[in-house]
């Protein structure tokens, strides 16, 4: 049996509804083989961060070099990256295992506001890491820090998403999750032209770790063969159910349901 493969270079979320821990129950939904590089270790719950961890330097490296030297992820995706030195690192063993498909989700602050990126590591992400993304997904706030731009109408957001393309990156996604209104208006941009992907806002507190398991759902995707227009839109699909038919789990801001997807296709509900 051959099977896709996937890399996530991510922080770690143990109450399972972000980083890491989202990516790998997303490939595993999508029949993809999940590997990880862990850069942090996050201590966290649904009502908030309680401690953030980073890994060493050395032991991100080797966890790098362990993989590269022995696997070949036909997808990567990058989530909570934390540092300067962590960004240049990854960019550094990006290019020496000649990896493809890198997918750029630019986590920068959690849900409940705890930072997640040094602030000063945000020029080491535009001029080292988008360069080599095939797509950079990021939410308003982190678009509006990438771009140096305000960013309130949809003409703002696709000018943003083309000032992503001229950083370097193949594909732009901006997420529309954190505007108002009750549709979500998420715009693709290839360089050339725009998707929109439209969306009913569900109203429910439950939407720890959207971006990340929707980026994983794209790395999913990407790993299996797919186009960049066809893997953000099954991945639209998989967050939307998740979103959907939520868990429940948790005080605060709970986990998106990442079982939902894969059942609604078998006929479950
Ligand atoms: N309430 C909602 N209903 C439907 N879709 C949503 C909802 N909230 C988020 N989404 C979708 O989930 C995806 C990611 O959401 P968002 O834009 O909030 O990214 P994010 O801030 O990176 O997520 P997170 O910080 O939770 O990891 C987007 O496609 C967005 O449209
Ligand atoms: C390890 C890790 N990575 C990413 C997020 C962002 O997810 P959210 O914005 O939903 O808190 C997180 N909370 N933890």
């Amino acid at each position: 049996m051959r099977i896709a493969q996937a890399l996530t270079i991510a922080g770690s979320d143990n109450g399972g509804g972000a980083g890491i821990q989202a990516d790998l129950k997303t490939f595993q939904e999508l029949d993809v083989y999940g590997m990880t590089v862990i850069t942090a270790i996050a201590a966290q719950n649904t009502t908030g961060v309680q401690g953030v961890f980073p890994i060493s330097y050395e032991g991100i490296a080797q966890q790098l070099d362990s993989t590269g030297d022995d696997f070949k992820p036909n997808a990567v995706k990058t989530g909570m990256l934390y540092s300067t030195e962590i960004i240049q690192l990854v960019a550094e063993k990006w290019r020496h295992y000649e990896w493809s498909n890198l997918v750029i989700d630019p986590v920068m602050v959690a849900k409940g506001g705890a930072p997640l990126l040094q602030q000063q590591a945000i020029q080491t992400l535009i001029t080292e890491l988008i360069p080599h993304a095939q797509i950079t997904t990021p939410n308003i706030p982190e678009a509006e820090l990438l771009t140096g731009m305000s960013i309130r109408s949809l003409s703002e957001r696709e000018e943003a998403a083309r000032r992503l393309v001229q950083m370097g990156s193949t594909y732009a996604l901006i997420k529309g999750g954190h505007d108002t209104g009750g549709m979500i208006v998420d715009v693709l941009y290839d360089g050339q032209s725009f998707h929109y992907l439209e969306n009913i806002r569900i109203v429910t507190p439950h939407t720890h770790g959207t971006g990340c398991t929707y980026s994983a759902a794209i790395t999913a995707e990407l790993a299996k063969g797919s186009s960049v227009l066809a893997a953000v839109t099954t991945a639209r699909a998989f967050i939307q159910a998740a979103i959907e038919d939520e868990l429940g789990i948790g005080a605060g801001h709970g986990p998106t349901n990442h079982f939902a997807y894969q059942r609604r296709q078998r006929g479950e509900k």
